[in-house]
């Protein structure tokens, strides 16, 4: 129930739109229960059921009040008008075009509930989806290696989906069904007591039936909706490592885990598909054996006079209770689909409530420059319970040049990623300009950085939005001027459309030296008090790695930068390296002093793995 609410609580900003919803539903079911309150006074005519007494107490116009009686006295007084008119046919076209009309009437309304709901559906799926995409995108780094990609993927569309087809769907039954059903017993009642509480009293077993099934639904639907993230997964790593699993012949053994999960996705939706298609045969079973039950002892009633119920009203009033079954049904059917979409909404949920670890405190203080320095202070870390970094203590001089090396796993990145504070330490601290960085705003924080990867992270999009990426106010001028900095202006002017030429998912329609010159031209467009550069490792041919390096250079030039290096010249260049291994600084000092030293940096380089 709370989760439901809560799914609700997303139409909050749409409530003005209930009270036309209301009008609309309840006008609909009024018309619609008229149609089924003319059929009494038809089979009169019909059946030739009206006696003289009737004719003589409904001959006056009744006096004016507000009741049913009121009502049913005023049309049987024009009914009896027109039947005494025109004849039994003449009646029948009366009753027919009435019947006609309202059940326009009833439709129209109906189609106008129906849109001022499905626009409210469309609302509530909309702030769903911006909402956990929220979230996501504010958490921090490590939020991203503990959840599944696949499972967050399919969390945000397949889930949401489900909550869209299920809940959102039955919000019509929440009203206008038990509306329906409370004002079609009313009627029921008013036509017969003893008949309508003896039905009454046969559907809380077939409600309980109903219940005990769709009960059973929603631990299916997890199940299932879990699995369909595992196949989102193995989807996005097969297509995005197409490369390797063909050079390496794995296409059976990707294909293979592929058949397992969706063997496993088949089969719980099979047992579901079992639990779901049962409710609508159970019901109408159901519902079909109360209606024989009702014919059964209201025609006992009936036949020893012991009803006040006449013959034709006995046939309405059975017609009029088959009725109802139509929306019990629909609330039996919204009741298991509504298992399954609150399934999903617990999983969507369990998104929506996780909360970014890493966050600007409430006090904190906005950073607009960097002046000094940035400092490790006896820095230490763990993923988890893994400790990687202990005691790192360094002072990176305002416009001056650190590169880290050491051998691959000895905690580099680890350290390159404290400062945007993507982790924060376990102790110890990193200052800029000798206050913990944990007091800035973290969006000052990182306004000062510019981030330039091992891998080039780019999106399917043109080259100029790649370049100017989170900058969208940058000029068309300073975008080339960036491009043609990072040496990238002439290979772009020779794309199909230059600065306009989409450049496919992940850059794939570029070379790796030419998808590095674009992230280069990013980060000088961003012209970043702070860099942080992770040189690939990958070599390039000789031609592009002289501009990738010649790129690097002028981006580093006058800027303070902290490089996990790879390349000599970069390394040659730096005002100090610092080797890392095991997660400590082990060696620190220039190439010429390192060398001297005959340690790990010596062995590194004399073997050039860097
Ligand atoms: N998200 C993570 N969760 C758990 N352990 C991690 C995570 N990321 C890295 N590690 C571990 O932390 C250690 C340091 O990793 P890090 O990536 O900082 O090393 P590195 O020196 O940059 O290596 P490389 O040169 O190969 O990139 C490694 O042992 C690695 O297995």
């Amino acid at each position: 129930m709370e989760t439901y609410l809560r799914i609700l609580s997303y139409a909050r900003p749409y409530r003005r739109y209930f009270p036309f919803y209301v009008v609309y539903a309840l006008l609909s079911i009024i018309f619609g229960l008229l149609n089924f309150t003319l059929l009494k006074p038809l089979f009169d005519v019909i059946f030739e059921q009206v006696g003289p007494g009737e004719l003589e107490q409904y001959s006056q116009k009744p006096e004016f009040s507000l009741s049913i009686q009121y009502f049913l006295h005023l049309f049987n007084h024009y009914f009896l008008q027109v039947a005494a008119l025109y004849g039994k046919f003449g009646t029948l076209v009366y009753v027919c075009s009435i019947i006609v009309v309202s059940v326009f009437l009833s439709n129209l309304f109906a189609y106008l509930s129906g849109v001022v709901l499905a626009k409210v559906r469309a609302d509530i799926i909309k702030g769903m989806r911006m909402n956990i995409f929220d979230t996501v995108s504010n958490m921090h780094m490590g939020y991203f290696s503990d959840e599944r990609k696949g499972d967050l993927i399919s969390k945000m569309t397949n889930d949401i989906q489900e909550v869209e087809n299920s809940i959102v769907q039955s919000l019509r039954v929440v009203f206008k069904e038990p509306v329906t059903v409370i004002l079609y017993f009313s009627v029921l009642f008013f036509m017969s007591v003893k008949l309508t509480v003896f039905t009454i009293l046969l559907i809380p077993v077939s409600g309980a039936i109903i219940g005990y099934v769709t009960k059973r639904l929603r631990k299916t639907a997890v199940q299932s909706q879990e699995s369909l993230g595992r196949i989102v997964n193995i989807l996005d790593e097969t297509i995005s490592g197409m490369r390797v699993i063909k050079a390496f012949g794995a296409k059976e053994y990707i294909k293979d885990k592929f058949d397992q999960e969706t063997g496993y996705y088949a089969a719980v939706n099979i047992s579901m598909a079992r639990k779901n298609e049962l409710a609508s045969p159970i019901s109408q079973f159901l519902g079909v054996s109360v209606v024989a039950g009702i014919l059964l002892y209201g025609g006992y009633l009936v036949l020893n006079n012991e009803s006040a119920l006449s013959a034709s009203e006995f046939i309405a009033y059975i017609i009029l209770f088959t009725q109802v079954l139509n929306p019990a049904k629909e609330i039996s059917r919204a009741l298991s689909s509504i298992q399954r979409g609150l399934a999903s909404a617990e999983r969507i949920f369990a998104v929506a409530d996780s909360k970014p670890k890493i966050v600007s405190s409430p006090q904190a203080k906005s950073l607009k420059s960097f002046e000094k320095s940035i400092t490790f202070d006896q820095v230490g870390f763990a993923y988890q319970d893994k400790t990687v970094l202990k005691g790192i203590n360094f002072v990176l001089e305002k416009g001056r040049t650190i590169a880290l090396v050491g051998p691959s796993g000895g905690g580099k990145s680890t350290i390159v990623d404290l400062v945007p504070r993507f982790y924060d330490p376990n102790t110890g601290s990193v200052k800029i300009d000798g206050v913990d960085i944990k007091e800035y705003r973290l969006d000052d924080l990182r306004k000062l950085m510019g981030i330039v990867t091992q891998e080039s992270i780019l999106f399917n999009d043109t080259v100029f939005n790649n370049i100017a990426f989170g900058m969208p106010e940058a000029s068309e001028e300073s975008v080339v001027a960036a491009a043609k900095v990072a040496n990238a202006h002439e290979f772009i002017m020779e794309l199909e459309n230059g600065y306009h030429t989409n450049i496919g998912e992940r850059g794939t329609k570029l070379s790796g030296g030419q998808r590095q010159r674009l992230s280069i031209a990013r980060a000088v467009l961003k012209n970043p008090a702070i860099l942080i550069l992770d040189e690939a490792t990958s070599a390039l041919d000789s031609a592009s790695e002289r501009l990738v390096q010649e790129a690097l250079g002028k981006l580093m030039a006058n800027r303070t930068s902290l490089v996990i290096a790879h390349r000599l010249s970069t390394i040659q260049h730096a005002d100090e390296i610092l080797v890392i291994d095991g997660g400590k600084i082990v060696e620190r000092g220039n190439h010429h002093e390192l060398m001297d030293k005959n340690g790990l940096y010596k062995k590194l380089s004399l073997i050039q793995s860097f």
